[in-house]
């Protein structure tokens, strides 16, 4: 639904040149939930401001439908930008409207009626959960109330496509998951496809579909939320899943836990969903003569599904323990490492 193929964008200053958004080429889901996390610089605000043109690109295309959005006029573009909404991480709020009155803000603009209006306001305002609070100006509003504003703001005229530059990084972890949740719900009763930019993995485990990574204005990994997080390839990826699933120094720290025992195997067991992985023990112990001891495990859930790690120690006859491990690595979907041969 959008195609995006050789975004550049690049600001020159008096001092320096810079490749905020380098070659960009990116194919967007109808429907789906497609999140841009990097650290801070990576370009992720140029690149999600390239797509509705709040900045102009250097070069390259940005297609929304059969609409290539760089090529329009500007009369044409702020017609196209009916169907884009934005989000921002400080809100953008009128502070001299009230509640309704921010939501009607794009309405007025796009030249509905009063009656219209009034309704469509109100079906808004129930969607994002603030009825009641109409009448309330931004200041008396909770950093998670103004985000709901901005959001049933954005929804206004009823988009194709949610823009979301860092919707959450203003507000405490209870208030992101309830606006999370409120953007899950709002794609999932529209069928509203949304892009969000974030430098937190914890945004993206939890209601993407696909993940980008962003480095120094280029993907550098790029995929289904599960598998980035199963498999992530780049350092940066390894950086940002640990930020979810813990530090890899934990992990270095396993083999210390074998002190008090240290013979057999220490191995690492990576599954997708829970009950997969609890079955498996049963039955290893069962079918083959050996002990499991779960030393470590972790399940983490995101949009697509669970998975997790376990950390055990396979202890037995050396023999009967590869066989074990061979019948895990060709009879089963669950991945076995080897971590360390005691
Ligand atoms: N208007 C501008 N003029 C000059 N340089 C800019 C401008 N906007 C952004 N940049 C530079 O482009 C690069 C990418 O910035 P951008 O804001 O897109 O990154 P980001 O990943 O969104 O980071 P942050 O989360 O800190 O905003 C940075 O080096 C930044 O300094």
């Amino acid at each position: 639904m959008i195609s995006i193929k050789g975004l550049r964008k690049q600001y020159v200053t008096k001092e320096r040149q810079i490749i905020a958004v380098d070659d960009l080429d990116l194919d967007i889901k109808e429907g789906e939930i497609f999140g841009v996390i990097g650290y801070s610089g990576a370009g992720k605000s140029t690149f999600i401001r390239l797509i509705n043109r709040l900045e102009e690109p250097s070069g390259g295309s940005v297609t929304i439908g059969d609409k290539d959005i760089t090529r329009l006029k500007k009369n044409d573009l702020r017609i196209a930008r009916q169907d884009i909404g934005m989000v921002f991480q400080h809100f953008n709020l009128l502070w001299s409207r009230t509640v309704a009155e921010n939501i009607a803000f794009p309405l007025e603009i796009a030249g509905m009626s009063k009656t219209d209006r009034k309704q469509r306001v109100q079906e808004l305002i129930d969607l994002v959960g603030l009825t009641g609070r109409e009448d309330a100006y931004p200041s008396e509003l909770s950093g998670g109330q103004k985000q709901r504003v901005g959001i049933a703001r954005s929804l206004a005229n009823k988009p194709k496509l949610l823009l979301c530059d860092e919707a959450t990084s203003a507000l405490d972890p209870e208030t992101t998951t309830s606006i999370l949740d409120l953007l899950v719900d709002i794609n999932e009763k529209m069928g509203l496809t949304i892009i969000l930019i974030t430098h937190e993995m914890q945004v993206i485990r939890k209601i993407c579909h696909r993940v980008a990574v962003m480095e120094e204005g280029k993907v550098v990994e790029m995929g289904d939320v599960l598998d980035v997080f199963l498999h992530p390839k780049q350092q940066i990826t390894k950086k940002f899943v640990s930020q979810v699933m813990g530090n890899t120094e934990e992990e270095d720290a396993i083999p210390s836990m074998l002190q008090d025992n240290p013979e057999g195997k220490l191995i690492k067991l990576q599954f997708i969903g829970e009950s997969a992985n609890k079955a498996l023990i049963s039955q290893l112990a069962k079918q083959f003569a050996i002990d499991i001891n779960i030393i470590q495990g972790k399940i983490t859930n995101t949009k697509a599904g669970s998975y997790g790690t376990l950390f055990v120690q396979i202890t037995g006859e050396d023999a009967e323990i590869d066989r074990a491990i061979l019948y895990v690595q060709t009879k089963t979907s669950v991945e076995l490492e080897v971590i360390l041969n005691v």
